[in-house]
């Protein structure tokens, strides 16, 4: 099974489970990467006839499984994952009227790959970002930009920063997508068609003809990004993108872009950066957390360079009891510290993957608990580390 067949049966199986919003975002992946007008045609009319019929959910499923019959006859190549798009060495900034600098950054960010940008407030992660959308100069390093064709022009569509304020714009938001669309060479049909498909892919169908004092912050950057996905860019940095929106809408836009880096037809990388530590993590591929802009690098499996912290565990816990008592019960299973802060204990063992054993000290004990997160392989270590020292 190559690549666009294993998507397609996610999209039956998700909507088998009834995991039904899910699949159609998946299924209308399926149908960009087609590139097909006719296909796009028909995901608008479906999506036009649910909006007449909003009950009638067996017709609805109906009609997407005869998409999906339609999808599997067609053959999409798996291509281009994994070629780099981006890569720096030593990159540093500084800031000639502050002591502030970042660096030295290396990155070599690949089709298909999404890197989470984190850190406190000040710490360089929109600094860094507009070195990297050569929206400010470096000072000393280098920035290898390995795209098809990365003279100065062509760099500006294929490379796109979100900034976080994005400016406002006028008219309604699908006049300003197709005039978007007509500045990247969709006319006519395929103008209209496509950026139909991006207003259904992200969510917009039904703020389609507002104007932009009518959409909440949270809608704005989605209009942002279904903007950005019509220039069909190869590199994505995104500042911020997840501020405005609510924990579900946060998932949503990630998964998102998750799926859309992979897109089989035009697979994207994206560097964004954000405060939501553990939804990034869930989706990056690689995370780097600047502290007065110097970097640590983590993982996908949220391993930094540092050796020693393999055999430790880090819990973050909420829990009904006083630090002294949790200090003498906790004794027993290496505890290093226990510090108290932001309203939560973080406990330090020095011992591997310890959480069961505590969870069952705690139960034992009959503690209340709120909640108890291991975070010895979650960025959010490198936060506490700043608040204790
Ligand atoms: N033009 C500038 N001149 C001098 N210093 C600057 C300039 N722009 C930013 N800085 C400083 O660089 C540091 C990093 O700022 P930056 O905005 O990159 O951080 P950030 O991590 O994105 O912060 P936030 O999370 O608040 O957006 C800050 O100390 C800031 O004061």
């Amino acid at each position: 099974m190559n690549k666009f067949q294993i998507k397609i049966d996610q999209c039956r199986n998700h909507l088998l489970n009834q995991d039904i919003d899910l699949g159609f975002r998946k299924l209308v992946d399926c149908v960009l990467d087609t590139q097909q007008l006719n296909l796009y045609s028909q995901v608008i009319e479906i999506v036009s006839w649910q909006d007449e019929n909003p009950t009638e959910t067996e017709g609805y499923l109906n009609k997407l499984h005869q998409l999906i019959v339609q999808l599997e006859r067609i053959q999409i190549p798996d291509k281009g994952f994994g070629g780099t798009l981006i890569s720096t060495s030593n990159l540093e900034k500084k800031y000639a009227r502050s002591s502030f600098s970042i660096g030295p950054i290396d990155i070599e960010l690949k089709a298909g790959e999404i890197w989470g940008l984190v850190g406190e407030n000040g710490n360089g992660k929109t600094s860094l970002l507009r070195v990297l959308a050569k929206d400010l100069a470096f000072d000393s390093g280098s920035i290898d930009y390995q795209l098809e064709d990365s003279t100065n022009y062509k760099l500006r569509t294929q490379l796109v920063y979100i900034p976080q304020r994005t400016p406002k714009w006028y008219g309604s938001l699908k006049s300003n997508l197709k005039f978007t669309a007509t500045q990247y060479g969709l006319f006519k049909e395929e103008n209209e068609l496509t950026v139909l498909m991006y207003i259904i892919r992200f969510g917009l169908w039904k703020f389609r003809n507002h104007a932009w004092s009518e959409l909440s912050s949270g809608y704005k950057m989605r209009f942002e990004l279904a903007r950005t996905f019509l220039r069909r860019p190869k590199l994505l940095l995104l500042d911020e993108p997840l501020a405005n929106l609510d924990v579900l809408a946060q998932q949503l836009v990630l998964e998102d872009l998750k799926n859309m880096s992979q897109s089989l037809s035009n697979p994207l990388g994206i560097v964004l950066s954000s405060q939501q530590l553990f939804e990034v993590e869930k989706i990056a591929d690689k995370l780097i957390f600047l502290k007065n802009g110097k970097p640590i690098y983590v993982n996908h499996n949220g391993e930094s360079e540092s050796s020693e912290e393999e055999s430790q565990t880090i819990l973050e816990m909420d829990l009904e009891i006083e630090k002294e008592q949790l200090s003498e019960l906790l004794l027993h299973l290496s505890l290093e510290k226990i510090n108290f802060n932001g309203g939560v204990f973080i406990a330090h063992f020095n011992k591997k993957s310890c959480i069961n054993e505590v969870l069952q000290v705690l139960i034992n004990n009959n503690i209340q608990l709120i909640y108890v997160r291991d975070i010895s392989k979650s960025t959010r270590r490198f936060f506490i580390q700043k608040a204790n020292s």
